[in-house]
């Protein structure tokens, strides 16, 4: 065995994760709160810079004087806000009142709710159990309304959801994004990350999700082929060339993930621009994967069903943290297994939440709809109130693991990806909170 993999922190697996979350959450039978901040890292406000030049484990010995006390400052911080964390944690779970600082749902002024984990009063009259999830990190609605107001306009332009936008505007996607990036405070940024997820939404809406919107199974192979050119352009020969591009924009999804893209790009370096492309490309394969089922009128097991949800997920969404949040995690470290591991975790924990606070909506809706309350109840052959109870716990287990595996991720990685690691505990949070309040999934 090498000195390094002896002194690096070993794989955290679901064995381990579970321990932990155990040990921490369940003290006589008291659930905790899952805590604002993912332990080993500081919530980061808006603007605050990264520590410069190479750190991480191994790499000290080349940062220059000042940089080597401003990464161990770093790294102490995190220490410590570690065990804070953990001391809190311990606290609560024993029923204790935690000292000093303010509950962190009730900080967020968000929810109204005491609590913004698993418990009673968590559903808002949504009769979604409440769930292991952090808080939003932040609430600025005037931030939110500003994105949300540029975003419904740029849909107009690009011709997305014509004659529903109002529809749109009530979504409040705007909000999303204010509420799942609080790390940055740069409404261009934020838009940019909008038109994005607007975009692949409107994807899914228009050729997957909606027949009143043109959806079509027997299409959408052919639909989503061309949507994908519109990230990652073809290059006809010269004589097809110009008819083509006139195609591409005939198609108001075309243009609206092209558009999101090259907004996007303004701020992503190549390698984040490749690493959304392929986000983006998985999330059509899952989308496609749905289709199947739906032309054959089956219903996936829960196995394959939560295997689609890792790639029919919010992960394009996830993938932006570092561009909204103005910094660069490296593609080898976003491809390191274990940080793949616990980020697709949190995507998938993520897309549950949909799921859970989707079913009414889809519910209504007329075609054969697909979510995990629904497969469970199907395979386990349990009432729809049980398999939501299920999908929860399911949910839970997912976010504590990627709680376990990216805190010990954080303790000692980078500050890029303990940034990294934050955002996606924060985009956690945001998305709940936006899910509980979307009139998307809560209009009567
Ligand atoms: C990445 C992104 C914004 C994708 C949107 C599609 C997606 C992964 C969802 C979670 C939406 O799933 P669903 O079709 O159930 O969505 P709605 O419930 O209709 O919002």
């Amino acid at each position: 065995m090498s000195l390094l993999s002896r002194i690096t922190a070993p794989t955290a697996r679901h064995d381990v994760a579970r321990l932990v979350a155990a040990l921490l959450t369940h003290h006589q039978g008291v659930r905790r709160s899952a805590p604002k901040a993912l332990p080993g890292t500081t919530p980061r406000p808006a603007g605050t810079r990264l520590p410069t030049g190479p750190t991480g484990l191994g790499t000290s010995a080349a940062r220059i004087a000042a940089g080597k006390a401003a990464g161990k400052v770093a790294e102490k911080a995190a220490e410590k806000a570690a065990e804070k964390a953990a001391e809190k944690a311990a606290e609560k779970a024993a029923g204790k009142p935690v000292g000093g600082a303010p509950d962190v749902s009730g900080a967020s002024g968000i929810s109204g709710a005491p609590g913004v984990s698993r418990g009673a009063s968590g559903d808002r009259g949504t009769g979604v159990p409440e769930l292991y999830c952090p808080p939003a990190l932040r609430d600025d609605p005037a931030l939110g309304q500003e994105v949300n107001d540029r975003l419904v306009a740029w849909a107009d332009e690009v011709g997305i959801y014509d004659g529903r936008l109002d529809r749109v505007r009530a979504a409040d996607f705007g909000r999303l994004m204010m509420l799942a990036h609080p790390d940055s405070d740069d409404p261009d940024r934020l838009l940019a990350a909008g038109k994005c997820a607007l975009a692949e939404w409107a994807t899914d809406d228009y050729y997957c999700d909606d027949e009143t919107m043109g959806s079509r199974t027997e299409l959408l192979g052919s639909h989503l082929g061309l949507a994908y050119t519109a990230l990652d352009p073809s290059h006809l020969p010269a004589r097809y060339a110009p008819t083509w591009e006139e195609e591409m924009r005939e198609d108001p999804v075309r243009v609206a993930l092209r558009s999101g893209l090259d907004h996007l790009s303004r701020y992503a370096e190549p390698s984040q621009v490749a690493r959304l492309r392929h986000e983006v490309a998985v999330l059509f394969v899952g989308y496609e994967q749905e289709g199947s089922w739906r032309s054959q009128g089956r219903m996936p097991g829960v196995r394959e069903y939560l295997a689609h949800r890792q790639i029919n997920s919010f992960l394009p969404c996830i993938a932006l943290a570092d561009v909204v949040g103005g910094y660069a995690l490296p593609a080898s470290v976003y491809a390191e297994p274990r940080v793949r591991r616990a980020v697709t975790m949190a995507a998938t924990a993520a897309t549950l939440v949909n799921d859970l606070y989707s079913m009414t909506k889809e519910h209504d809706s007329s075609g054969v709809e697909f979510n995990l309350p629904v497969v469970i109840a199907e395979e386990d052959g349990c009432s729809l109130r049980e398999a939501i109870e299920r999908s929860a716990e399911i949910h839970d287990e997912l976010v504590h693991t990627y709680e376990t595996e990216a805190a010990a991720l954080a303790l000692t990685g980078s500050p890029e990806l303990r940034r990294f690691l934050a955002g996606v505990w924060a985009w956690l949070g945001g998305n709940r909170e936006w899910h509980a309040g979307s009139p998307r999934y809560n209009s009567a």
